[in-house]
């Protein structure tokens, strides 16, 4: 749906050059919710506002179904923007308009008739939950229904793209989330793909299929959202993570990790996805192998519908070898990875 080829943006003012973003590629597949996540300066917004071409790239192609939008005439472009709505962190509602005038300004520039416009009217404020709210103004609204007028009016001209620029940064941790909520029932309902921009990692747990981390105007990585969380490769990828789950062994732990018995002992990271998570991995281990497994640390989160979790457990066993086969058996049988944790907390091993 986009394909972003070799993009760069410079700002260039008089006496310096800002490398906004250098040298991007991305593909964004059709009904897809993708995000994109990075510290503040690492190039979001003005990507973003590079997709709609709100910001001249330096160099590179965005390619928006099939065409690559910097080529247009700005007749074509304007066609092309009314495939892309756009939603922004402070909603740039007309204050002096009412919601549904909000809501029509699009279809009015659009030339749509009256009566088209009531009607597309009445059906976006009945989608985002505001029919009732028609004749209020801006300033008689909360920042989540704000936001939701914003979303209405994206939609007026029924995009295929909706891009959404650190919408939820303004609100509170519930309205985000009913924010979020509207915005895969949109997805759902009328199959838009949709962009978001966001320095905040749960908005991506919550509803991003696929995420792309932006770090000083490169991607750092990217891919499906569960495999990013639960086996991140950049540091900047971990560091967001990590304020959203735990999935680190806290430091008292780790200086208590000696096995009583060294020989005999094992200290061990065990992390897991969707169906092993249901597993019986330490009850196997206590049957199977007769390995005493004593769970010391675990912690269990779940995106979209898919569990992922960490058990940290000490394995000991009279006979040493036998360890080894029940980390094998882990591995091999129950499908989680395991990694082996010295005294000081690094992996001696990893499967
Ligand atoms: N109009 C502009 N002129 C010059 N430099 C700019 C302009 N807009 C952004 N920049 C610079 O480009 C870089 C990327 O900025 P951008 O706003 O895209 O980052 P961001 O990731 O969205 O940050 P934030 O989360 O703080 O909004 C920054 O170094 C910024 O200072």
């Amino acid at each position: 749906m986009i394909k972003i080829n070799n993009l760069t943006k410079i700002y260039q003012s008089k006496d310096k050059q800002v490398v906004a973003f250098d040298n991007i590629n991305l593909d964004i597949g059709e009904g897809e919710i993708f995000g994109v996540i990075g510290p503040s300066g690492a190039g979001k917004s003005t990507l973003i506002r590079c997709l709609n071409l709100l910001e001249e790239p330096t160099a590179g192609e965005v390619i928006i179904d099939g065409q690559d939008i910097t080529k247009l005439s700005t007749y074509k472009l304007r066609e092309a923007r009314k495939e892309m709505g756009m939603i922004f962190q402070r909603f740039n509602l007309l204050k002096s308009r009412t919601v549904a005038d909000n809501v029509a300004f699009p279809l009015e520039i659009a030339g749509k008739t009256k009566r088209e416009i009531t009607i597309k009217v009445a059906e976006l404020l009945e989608l985002v939950g505001l029919a009732d709210k028609a004749n209020n103004y801006p300033s008689q609204l909360s920042g989540g229904q704000q936001q939701r007028v914003g979303i209405a009016r994206a939609l007026a001209n029924d995009p295929k793209v909706l891009l959404c620029d650190e919408a939820t940064s303004a609100l509170d941790p519930e309205t985000t989330h009913s924010i979020l909520e509207l915005l895969k029932k949109i997805n759902d309902k009328l199959g838009i793909t949709i962009v978001i921009i966001t320095h905040e990692m749960e908005v991506i747990k919550e509803i991003c299929t696929k995420v792309a981390v932006l770090d000083k105007g490169t991607i750092a990585e990217h891919g499906d959202v569960i495999d990013i969380f639960t086996n991140p490769q950049a540091e900047v990828t971990k560091r967001f993570i990590e304020r959203v789950i735990n999935a680190n062994v806290p430091e008292e732990l780790l200086s208590r990790v000696t096995v009583a018995n060294p020989d005999k002992g094992r200290l061990v990271k065990v992390s897991f996805i969707g169906e092993s998570a249901a597993k019986p991995m330490v009850s196997e281990l206590v049957h199977n192998f007769a390995i005493d497994a004593n769970i010391l640390y675990g912690n269990i989160d779940k995106i979209q519908g898919t569990p992922f979790g960490t058990l940290i457990i000490e394995l000991t066993c009279e006979n040493p070898s036998i360890i080894e086969d029940g980390i094998n058996y882990l591995v091999e049988e129950l499908e989680v990875k395991v990694e082996v944790i010295e005294n000081e907390g690094s992996v001696l091993s990893s499967n």
